[in-house]
């Protein structure tokens, strides 16, 4: 997979080469190239917004400098993805969908967004997703790169640490659209609290079975609209005692 991010602070994009994924773009398993959109401004004070049509608050960034950065940056059969609080919301599913494409570009907007004619050139020649990850407002698209390039990055092989996790994850194919259970390492004893005796037990099917209901039992909690989604035909008989 290639990922480039355009943004006018490139430097936000550094933890891209940490981790186990700065592993993989430092041995070539994951290409990634940040770009600084005033490469593309073209007055001598590499300006990159101007003010709204019809008034309002804030500036706007301006389409010919976006334009010419994605038409270098975003070839044919590239996906665009502009991060954006009116965006649509990011899931596990659409982390599953982009991990299936060769090529991902982000357009990291800044002041109050994109010239809306950014999305509309681009998606002539590309598809372009424009992508929130949650109902609240953040500065700028950068952290919400991060965000999306960690849990499309994660889901391809040779780049997690343990493929596994992504299957068993909250969201993950796994278990869907249950929160995951509660997590438990050494010592066995920590400050007063123990570590729930079934998990000491070796007995698989009760692990098992103890790791659904605190599945079930978070879910109810924490994100009843999750367990109104639920398919009844993937609950079982214990399920339903729970
Ligand atoms: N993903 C994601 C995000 C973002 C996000 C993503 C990208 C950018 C680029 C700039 N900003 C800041 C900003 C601030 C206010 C407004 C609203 N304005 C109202 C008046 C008309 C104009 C728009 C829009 C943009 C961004 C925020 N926030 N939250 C998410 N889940």
């Amino acid at each position: 997979m290639r990922l480039d991010v355009v943004s006018i602070f490139p430097e936000y994009l550094a933890p891209l080469r940490q981790s186990l994924l700065g592993r993989a773009v430092a041995d070539g398993r994951i290409q990634l190239e940040v770009h600084d959109l005033r490469r593309w401004a073209t007055d001598r004070h590499r300006s990159v917004d101007d003010t709204p049509y019809g008034g309002g608050a804030g500036m706007v960034m301006r389409p010919d400098v976006w334009a010419a950065a994605l038409d270098d940056v975003a070839p044919a059969g590239a996906t665009v993805v502009v991060p954006t609080p009116a965006g649509h919301p990011f899931s596990q599913a659409t982390a599953a969908d982009l991990a299936r494409r060769e090529h991902l570009v982000f357009a990291c907007g800044r002041y109050e967004g994109l010239d809306q004619r950014v999305v509309l050139d681009a998606a002539r020649r590309v598809e372009v997703l424009e992508l929130s990850i949650g109902d609240y407002v953040l500065a700028g698209g950068e952290v919400a790169a991060l965000v999306v390039i960690e849990a499309v990055t994660r889901l391809l092989p040779g780049v997690l640490g343990n493929p596994e996790s992504a299957v068993t994850d909250s969201f993950g194919e796994g278990s869907p659209g249950l929160l995951e259970h509660p997590a438990y390492t050494r010592p066995v004893e920590f400050r007063g609290l123990a570590v729930p005796p079934v998990l000491l037990s070796g007995n698989h099917a009760a692990i098992a079975r103890w790791r659904r209901d605190e599945s079930l039992r978070r879910t109810a909690r924490r994100r009843p609209d999750l367990v109104a989604r639920l398919d009844p035909a993937t609950l079982d008989a214990a399920d339903r005692a729970v």
